[in-house]
């Protein structure tokens, strides 16, 4: 098949690497263009690791490109890029063709299938919790070192009525590994990197701000677990008020980095001594704060205020770090001013995480 991908970083060459290996042609884009300039000059997409790929791949011009002629677009680039990259693909989006958001954060389906629906268009919008694999992009700007590939991925669709159609197209594209959760809503509260990335990103600000090298696995120490399971409580309350059932942040870095389930901490340091604790970011213009904070603990907030379930911790990382960024960052978010969510009640969210826009 041939799939779009917009965006260009780790992801998105993880995945393309991935598809390419088995036997469909991906298409890259990158907004600016700069991470593609190597590819469309020639040079071979090389992946490393997890998945180990060698070979050219398509690259697209502009958002009318990544979307022309391909049977499925995925997204994949980090959420405060979302709405422009939705937005330069929704003029050239076709009925029935569909989009994959991977990973899927602060109810960006919702904002596509209003958008969608203004223009007329119908089509399955397919929801992942999380990644298909991780990686850092390589500084020689056409290769990719692949950590891991997850062994299970939570999906669901917008609308819900395609959930089978969904799935089955991301089982043709990347194997046997998806889980049908229960909406978007479930999708919605299933993305972990927001409280993990809290818990270390906070707590070890000083050394993304001075640039230093530092372990990330070996710096989630008992501390930073603790912290981080306990915002994972806060997001499990909300799941089970809304009646969702959502994988457990133990669960899930089990399933995701293949180490026997435990403490947060003790499988963070498991990978530390198996020397795949990775690094930890080494500036403090993160994507663990720009993104995760306004995309990640202020929509999960929003749920918990709609749910009467107040997810203190969530809302206090949120002030903490704009504190400390001396930046609003819940203002950072484009999508949810376009939804205007706060007046729903949650019955009334959970049919529209189920049904979607229509035109
Ligand atoms: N890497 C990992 O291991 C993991 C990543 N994720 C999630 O996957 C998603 C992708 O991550 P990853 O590939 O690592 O991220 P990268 O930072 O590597 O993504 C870079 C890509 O995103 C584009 N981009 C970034 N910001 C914007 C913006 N504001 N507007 C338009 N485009 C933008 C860049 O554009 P340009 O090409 O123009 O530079 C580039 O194509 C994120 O949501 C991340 O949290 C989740 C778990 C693990
Ligand atoms: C490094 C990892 C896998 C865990 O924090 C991650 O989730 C990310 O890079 O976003």
């Amino acid at each position: 098949m041939r799939i779009g991908i917009l965006g260009a970083g780790a992801i998105a060459f993880g995945m393309a690497a991935f598809l390419a290996k088995a036997g469909h042609h991906p298409v890259l884009w990158s907004p600016s263009g700069a991470r593609t300039r190597k590819l469309a000059a020639g040079e071979p997409l090389t992946a490393t690791g997890a998945v180990e790929f060698s070979g050219p791949v398509a690259v697209a011009h502009d958002g009318r490109e990544a979307v022309a002629d391909v049977d499925a677009v995925i997204v994949a680039l980090p959420a405060n890029g979302h709405r422009a990259a939705f937005d330069a693909a929704l003029p050239h989006l076709k009925s029935d063709q569909p989009v994959i958001v991977s990973s899927h954060s602060s109810f960006g389906a919702l904002y596509l299938s209003k958008r969608l629906a203004e223009r007329g268009v119908s089509l399955p919008i397919i929801v992942w919790g999380t990644t298909l694999l991780t990686g850092r992009q390589q500084p020689d700007g056409a290769s990719v070192s692949v950590n891991t590939v997850r062994q299970k991925i939570d999906v669901a669709t917008l609308p819900k009525a395609a959930a089978a159609e969904g799935k089955a197209l991301c089982t043709e594209l990347f194997g046997d590994r998806f889980v049908e959760r229960d909406g978007l809503l479930a999708i919605s509260l299933s993305n972990l990197n927001p409280q993990n990335h809290l818990g270390i990103a906070l707590l070890n600000l000083t050394r993304m701000e001075k640039g230093e090298k530092w372990g990330q696995g070996e710096h989630v120490t008992p501390a930073v677990g603790q912290l981080i399971e306990a915002l994972d409580a806060e997001r499990l309350k909300i799941a089970e008020s809304f009646g969702l059932s959502v994988r457990t942040v133990r669960e899930h870095f089990s399933l995701s980095f293949h180490v026997p389930i435990g403490t947060v901490s003790d499988m963070n340091q498991q990978m530390h001594l198996e020397g795949r604790g990775g690094f930890g970011p080494a500036t403090a213009e993160s994507r663990y704060i720009y993104e995760d904070v306004p995309f990640g603990l202020v929509p999960t907030s929003l749920l918990g205020r709609i749910a009467g379930q107040p997810a203190v911790l969530h809302e206090a990382g949120t002030s903490l770090f704009s504190a400390a960024m001396n930046r609003n960052l819940a203002a950072d978010n484009d999508l949810l001013p376009e939804l205007a969510l706060d007046s729903f009640s949650p019955a009334a969210l959970r049919e529209l995480c189920d049904q979607g826009f229509t035109a």
